[in-house]
Protein backbone atom coordinates (compact mmCIF):
# COMPACT_ATOMS: atom_id res chain seq x y z
CA UNK A 1 0.00 0.00 0.00
CA UNK A 2 1.65 3.70 -0.79
CA UNK A 3 0.76 4.90 2.74
CA UNK A 4 3.18 7.31 2.59
CA UNK A 5 1.92 8.49 -0.61
CA UNK A 6 0.09 11.57 0.82
CA UNK A 7 3.47 12.26 2.83
CA UNK A 8 5.74 11.61 0.12
CA UNK A 9 3.85 14.55 -1.95
CA UNK A 10 3.14 16.78 0.97
CA UNK A 11 7.06 16.46 1.56
CA UNK A 12 7.82 17.36 -1.60
CA UNK A 13 7.33 20.89 -2.79
CA UNK A 14 6.17 21.53 -5.91
CA UNK A 15 8.96 22.99 -7.93
CA UNK A 16 11.04 19.33 -8.09
CA UNK A 17 8.78 16.06 -9.47
CA UNK A 18 9.69 12.75 -8.66
CA UNK A 19 10.27 10.56 -11.80
CA UNK A 20 7.82 7.36 -11.11
CA UNK A 21 10.34 4.87 -11.08
CA UNK A 22 12.27 6.68 -8.09
CA UNK A 23 8.89 7.40 -6.05
CA UNK A 24 7.94 3.94 -6.35
CA UNK A 25 10.88 3.25 -3.99
CA UNK A 26 9.26 5.79 -1.58
CA UNK A 27 6.03 3.20 -1.43
CA UNK A 28 5.83 0.94 1.92
CA UNK A 29 3.89 -1.76 2.94
CA UNK A 30 3.08 -0.74 6.53
CA UNK A 31 1.75 -3.31 8.15
CA UNK A 32 -0.79 -3.31 11.44
CA UNK A 33 1.39 -1.71 14.58
CA UNK A 34 3.86 0.07 11.95
CA UNK A 35 4.26 3.94 11.25
CA UNK A 36 5.42 5.72 8.20
CA UNK A 37 6.60 9.07 7.35
CA UNK A 38 8.38 10.73 4.37
CA UNK A 39 10.24 14.25 4.28
CA UNK A 40 12.04 16.42 1.73
CA UNK A 41 15.60 18.57 2.30
CA UNK A 42 16.49 21.01 -0.37
CA UNK A 43 20.48 21.33 -0.60
CA UNK A 44 22.04 24.10 -2.58
CA UNK A 45 24.17 21.85 -4.16
CA UNK A 46 24.31 19.03 -7.77
CA UNK A 47 22.59 15.91 -7.35
CA UNK A 48 26.05 14.45 -7.13
CA UNK A 49 28.15 16.26 -4.82
CA UNK A 50 24.72 15.03 -2.52
CA UNK A 51 24.55 11.86 -3.45
CA UNK A 52 28.21 10.62 -2.69
CA UNK A 53 27.45 11.32 1.28
CA UNK A 54 24.71 9.68 1.19
CA UNK A 55 25.11 6.29 -1.12
CA UNK A 56 28.18 5.87 1.72
CA UNK A 57 26.99 2.63 3.59
CA UNK A 58 30.57 2.08 5.24
CA UNK A 59 30.22 5.60 6.70
CA UNK A 60 26.90 6.87 7.99
CA UNK A 61 28.88 9.40 10.35
CA UNK A 62 30.07 11.09 7.01
CA UNK A 63 26.95 13.31 8.04
CA UNK A 64 24.75 11.40 10.28
CA UNK A 65 25.85 13.57 14.00
CA UNK A 66 24.48 10.66 15.80
CA UNK A 67 26.60 8.03 14.88
CA UNK A 68 29.92 7.46 16.80
CA UNK A 69 31.27 4.35 14.90
CA UNK A 70 30.48 2.49 12.06
CA UNK A 71 32.16 -1.02 11.05
CA UNK A 72 31.30 -3.04 8.46
CA UNK A 73 30.22 -7.26 9.27
CA UNK A 74 29.55 -8.52 5.90
CA UNK A 75 30.51 -7.19 2.46
CA UNK A 76 32.62 -4.28 1.81
CA UNK A 77 29.73 -1.66 2.01
CA UNK A 78 28.68 -0.75 -2.01
CA UNK A 79 26.69 -4.06 -2.48
CA UNK A 80 23.29 -5.10 -1.45
CA UNK A 81 23.41 -7.24 1.07
CA UNK A 82 26.31 -6.10 2.81
CA UNK A 83 26.04 -5.55 6.70
CA UNK A 84 27.07 -2.65 9.07
CA UNK A 85 27.25 -2.33 13.06
CA UNK A 86 26.91 1.60 14.21
CA UNK A 87 27.76 2.55 17.57
CA UNK A 88 25.34 5.70 18.31
CA UNK A 89 26.81 8.88 20.20
CA UNK A 90 25.65 9.03 24.36
CA UNK A 91 22.31 10.31 25.35
CA UNK A 92 19.84 8.89 23.38
CA UNK A 93 17.19 6.08 23.49
CA UNK A 94 20.29 3.62 21.61
CA UNK A 95 23.65 1.67 21.88
CA UNK A 96 23.97 0.03 18.48
CA UNK A 97 22.56 -1.00 15.32
CA UNK A 98 23.02 -3.45 12.88
CA UNK A 99 21.96 -2.85 9.20
CA UNK A 100 21.40 -4.39 5.89
CA UNK A 101 22.30 -2.34 2.76
CA UNK A 102 18.83 -3.10 0.21
CA UNK A 103 19.38 -0.80 -2.08
CA UNK A 104 22.53 0.94 -3.82
CA UNK A 105 21.13 2.47 -7.41
CA UNK A 106 24.01 4.89 -8.65
CA UNK A 107 22.11 5.93 -11.68
CA UNK A 108 19.12 6.96 -9.79
CA UNK A 109 20.26 7.40 -6.97
CA UNK A 110 18.50 5.36 -4.70
CA UNK A 111 19.64 4.36 -1.63
CA UNK A 112 18.01 1.84 1.06
CA UNK A 113 18.70 0.42 4.35
CA UNK A 114 17.09 -1.77 6.78
CA UNK A 115 17.72 -2.32 10.70
CA UNK A 116 18.45 -6.31 11.57
CA UNK A 117 19.00 -5.33 15.11
CA UNK A 118 20.90 -3.97 17.87
CA UNK A 119 20.51 -1.63 21.10
CA UNK A 120 17.70 0.42 20.32
CA UNK A 121 13.54 0.98 19.99
CA UNK A 122 13.25 0.74 15.97
CA UNK A 123 12.43 -2.76 15.24
CA UNK A 124 11.91 -3.22 11.86
CA UNK A 125 13.17 0.08 10.54
CA UNK A 126 13.78 0.52 6.64
CA UNK A 127 14.40 3.97 5.01
CA UNK A 128 14.63 5.21 1.54
CA UNK A 129 16.77 8.32 0.41
CA UNK A 130 16.38 9.48 -2.78
CA UNK A 131 18.23 12.45 -4.55
CA UNK A 132 17.28 14.62 -7.06
CA UNK A 133 18.50 17.67 -9.24
CA UNK A 134 16.17 20.67 -10.53
CA UNK A 135 17.64 23.71 -12.13
CA UNK A 136 17.76 27.23 -10.12
CA UNK A 137 18.86 30.59 -10.98
CA UNK A 138 21.89 30.05 -8.84
CA UNK A 139 22.57 26.49 -10.64
CA UNK A 140 21.91 23.13 -9.55
CA UNK A 141 20.13 22.41 -6.46
CA UNK A 142 19.27 19.08 -4.89
CA UNK A 143 16.06 17.89 -3.38
CA UNK A 144 16.61 15.12 -0.78
CA UNK A 145 13.23 12.96 -0.04
CA UNK A 146 13.99 9.88 3.17
CA UNK A 147 10.94 8.06 3.38
CA UNK A 148 10.53 5.01 6.24
CA UNK A 149 8.45 2.48 7.81
CA UNK A 150 9.05 1.26 11.46
CA UNK A 151 7.21 -0.83 14.37
CA UNK A 152 5.78 1.34 16.99
CA UNK A 153 7.34 -0.02 19.56
CA UNK A 154 5.11 -1.11 22.72
CA UNK A 155 4.11 1.75 24.85
CA UNK A 156 4.23 4.22 22.21
CA UNK A 157 1.70 5.48 20.15
CA UNK A 158 2.25 5.53 16.23
CA UNK A 159 2.35 9.79 16.39
CA UNK A 160 4.75 9.45 19.27
CA UNK A 161 7.23 7.34 17.33
CA UNK A 162 6.84 9.30 14.10
CA UNK A 163 7.71 12.58 16.08
CA UNK A 164 10.91 11.01 17.24
CA UNK A 165 12.00 9.00 14.35
CA UNK A 166 10.95 12.24 11.75
CA UNK A 167 13.29 14.44 14.43
CA UNK A 168 16.38 12.12 13.67
CA UNK A 169 16.06 12.08 9.95
CA UNK A 170 15.35 15.68 9.62
CA UNK A 171 17.99 16.24 11.79
CA UNK A 172 20.25 13.90 9.59
CA UNK A 173 18.91 15.74 6.52
CA UNK A 174 20.00 18.80 7.76
CA UNK A 175 23.61 18.09 8.90
CA UNK A 176 23.95 16.75 5.40
CA UNK A 177 23.14 19.87 3.61
CA UNK A 178 25.58 21.51 5.85
CA UNK A 179 28.56 18.86 5.44
CA UNK A 180 27.58 18.83 1.64
CA UNK A 181 28.25 22.85 1.50
CA UNK A 182 30.82 23.13 3.71
CA UNK A 183 32.70 20.49 1.36
CA UNK A 184 31.90 22.49 -1.12
CA UNK A 185 33.23 25.68 0.60
CA UNK A 186 36.45 23.65 1.08
CA UNK A 187 37.18 23.13 -2.07
CA UNK A 188 36.64 26.01 -3.64
C1 LIG B 1 16.01 6.84 12.57
C2 LIG B 1 17.28 6.36 11.87
C3 LIG B 1 18.34 5.81 12.82
C4 LIG B 1 18.32 5.98 14.15
C5 LIG B 1 19.42 5.42 15.09
O1 LIG B 1 20.62 5.27 14.34
C6 LIG B 1 19.08 4.08 15.77
C7 LIG B 1 19.12 2.92 14.82
C8 LIG B 1 20.19 4.02 16.81
O2 LIG B 1 20.45 5.39 17.16
C9 LIG B 1 19.70 6.28 16.32
C10 LIG B 1 20.53 7.52 16.02
C11 LIG B 1 18.40 6.61 17.02
C12 LIG B 1 17.65 5.38 17.37
O3 LIG B 1 16.91 5.36 18.36
C13 LIG B 1 17.75 4.20 16.48
C14 LIG B 1 17.82 7.54 11.07
C15 LIG B 1 19.08 7.16 10.25
O4 LIG B 1 20.14 7.10 10.88
O5 LIG B 1 18.98 6.92 9.05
Amino acid sequence: TTANGKALSSACPGHTWVPSEVARHHEHTVSTGQCCSAMAQTIAAPADAVWSLVRRFDNPQGYKRFIRSCRLLDGEGATVGSVREVTVISGLPACSSRERLEILDDERRVFSFRILGGEHRLSNYCSVTTVHEAASPDGPISMVVESYVVDVPAGNTAEETCIFTDTIVRTNLLNLGHTVRRQIANAA
